[in-house]
């Protein structure tokens, strides 16, 4: 086969996945570009030339970027530093209560629209395993606003595997499917390689809703015995989000009461609960360790809702602003998820201003704007560690060993959360700051640093690759980022917004 025909057979496998993840057919594809279908059928199968307007035409109606830019190799950062940063930033919603949202939606036989969600890489990715299984989704505007509509069955043969092994999402699969199905295979998850996340707290708190689940070469085999159901408070072994999660969807089509103790009171699961309440699902006590569900067995209502502001962005944004001694403001910041955040950096020297609070658009979660200024930091005296909501979040933790490294004086940051993130911290050191790795939970970070630009893979962690970018950002001269979907797998145009605000960002592949 010639190079020219592999090439245009490789974009029309994506053309193809793109129109079906679409839920379109080849029929309303031609419709759109104005052409008959037996040629977008030529073009699927590498069969048809293709000139760039066309391809640049298929992408726009496909709302593809790979399909307009045409190739998929891995995407880098080149990052002139040292530039100040000045203007306004809107946080925007949340990575972890988009997925959480998308798979909640299973759980609703009506149609599902969503506000202003992340378009981000891990959205991307469930939104492929909803479209393999019959779900029909749809991006209705510029707005990323969402349209969900499921079939009234499922079918879990068609499941893209690949697209579900790259998040962890698909656990969140659990609590809505054992509804429906008495037997289904789940590949495992994956996401941030934190080292071992175990999913045991899930099983441990899902076997109450008759869901038996045992592990076998890459899949999670679930059975689900409708006997069984739960007879009393269902108590949480870790204060999981994933794990609240999963239980609150599994309580959601259970008629009765389920009472969840030592539940997680985070930013995602309040969300997921303001959601199910507009499903027609009572949740009592959001926002605390005792959720009470008051389950209904069917839901089947056109449900229309607005995920909240992400605190980890908005913290990724303050951060920013540190490193490069920037004012900037970062507008809808959720203020209840960054409150501990704030007090410490207050704490280390941070000048900043914050307006009235103002509601999101979910009706409930208090926004404020932040306006954070140039100033000279010093190193806390205590250490910096996170803890369940309303401690700091364990997704901030590592914005604060950057923030330390442009401190005076000596910071211990403490994460006992994950067996494997602290050590990808030590990668700062490749930028010039001095950071110890004294054992797998603790940096300890030494500032204030000279920074220098460098060239460093993204660690397979979303959190300290924005950590290396951000350094980046304050080292003068010019920084290659490599490999950064671990990036776009949480934040949305980040490189694009930054510019806005004054860096000097470019994206490039190679070739
Ligand atoms: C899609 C999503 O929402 N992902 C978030 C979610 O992942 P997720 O809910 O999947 O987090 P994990 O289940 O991996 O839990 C995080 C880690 O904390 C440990 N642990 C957790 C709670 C507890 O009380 N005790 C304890 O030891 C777990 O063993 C695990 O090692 O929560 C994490 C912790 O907030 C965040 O980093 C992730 O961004
Ligand atoms: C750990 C994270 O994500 P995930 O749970 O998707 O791996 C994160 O958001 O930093």
């Amino acid at each position: 086969m010639s190079d020219a025909h592999d090439y245009l057979r490789r974009i029309g496998g994506l053309i193809r996945a793109s129109r079906k993840h679409r839920g379109w057919t080849q029929a309303q594809l031609a419709e759109a570009l104005g052409t008959s279908q037996s040629a977008v059928n030529r073009i699927e199968h590498g069969h048809q030339n293709l000139s760039l307007d066309m391809l640049s035409r298929i992408g726009d109606a496909l709302d593809s970027e790979i399909v307009s830019i045409g190739h998929t190799g891995p995407m880098h950062l080149r990052i002139v530093g040292g530039q100040q940063l000045s203007g306004s930033i809107d946080v925007r919603s949340s990575k972890n209560a988009g997925v959480a949202l998308l798979c909640a939606s299973l759980l609703n036989k009506g149609r599902t629209t969503l506000r202003k969600v992340a378009r981000i890489e891990e959205v991307n990715r469930i939104l492929e395993v909803l479209g393999s299984i019959g779900v029909r989704t749809r991006w209705l505007n510029d707005e990323n606003d969402l349209e969900i509509t499921r079939p009234a069955t499922l079918d879990l043969s068609t499941m893209d595997v690949e697209a579900a092994r790259r998040t962890r999402s698909i656990l969140m699969f659990l609590g809505p499917l054992l509804h429906e199905l008495d037997r289904f295979e789940l590949p495992y998850a994956g996401g941030c390689d934190l080292g071992t996340r175990t999913i045991e707290p899930t099983l441990t708190a899902l076997r109450p809703f008759g869901l038996a689940v045992k592990a076998h070469e890459g899949f999670y085999h679930a059975d689900v015995d409708r006997e069984i159901v739960p007879t009393r408070a269902i108590v949480l072994t870790e204060r999981g989000d994933t794990v609240t999660e999963n239980v609150l969807m599994a309580a959601a089509r259970h008629p009765g009461v389920t009472v969840i103790r030592n539940a997680s009171s985070n930013y995602m699961v309040q969300d997921l609960c303001f959601f199910l309440g507009e499903l027609g699902v009572r949740v009592d006590g959001v926002g605390t360790t005792t959720l009470t569900v008051h389950g209904v067995a069917e839901l089947d209502r056109a449900v229309d809702y607005a995920p909240s502001e992400d605190p980890i962005e908005a913290m990724s944004l303050i951060a920013a602003a540190i490193v490069t001694s920037s004012e900037i403001t970062v507008c809808r910041a959720p203020i209840e998820f960054l409150e501990i955040e704030l007090a410490t950096l207050e704490e280390m020297g941070l000048d900043y201003t914050r307006s009235e609070e103002y509601p999101a658009a979910n009706g409930h979660t208090r926004l404020v704007d932040l306006t954070v200024r140039p100033s000279t930091l010093r190193a806390p005296l205590d250490k910096i560690h996170p803890m369940p909501f309303p401690g700091l979040n364990i997704d901030n933790l590592p914005f604060f060993a950057v923030i330390a490294a442009v401190a005076s004086g000596a910071t211990l940051v403490h994460d006992w959360v994950y067996e494997n993130r602290a050590i990808y911290l030590t990668e700062l050191t490749k930028l010039g700051a001095h950071v110890k790795l004294l054992d797998p939970h603790r940096v300890y970070v030494e500032g204030p640093t000279h920074w220098s630009a460098a060239e460093v893979i993204c660690p397979p962690a979303l959190r300290p690759a924005v950590v290396i970018l951000l350094a980046m950002l304050a080292a003068k001269g010019t920084s290659v980022l490599r490999n950064i979907y671990v990036i776009d797998r949480g934040y949305e145009q980040l490189a694009q917004r930054l510019n806005l605000l004054g860096a000097r960002i470019e994206t490039f592949r190679d070739l």
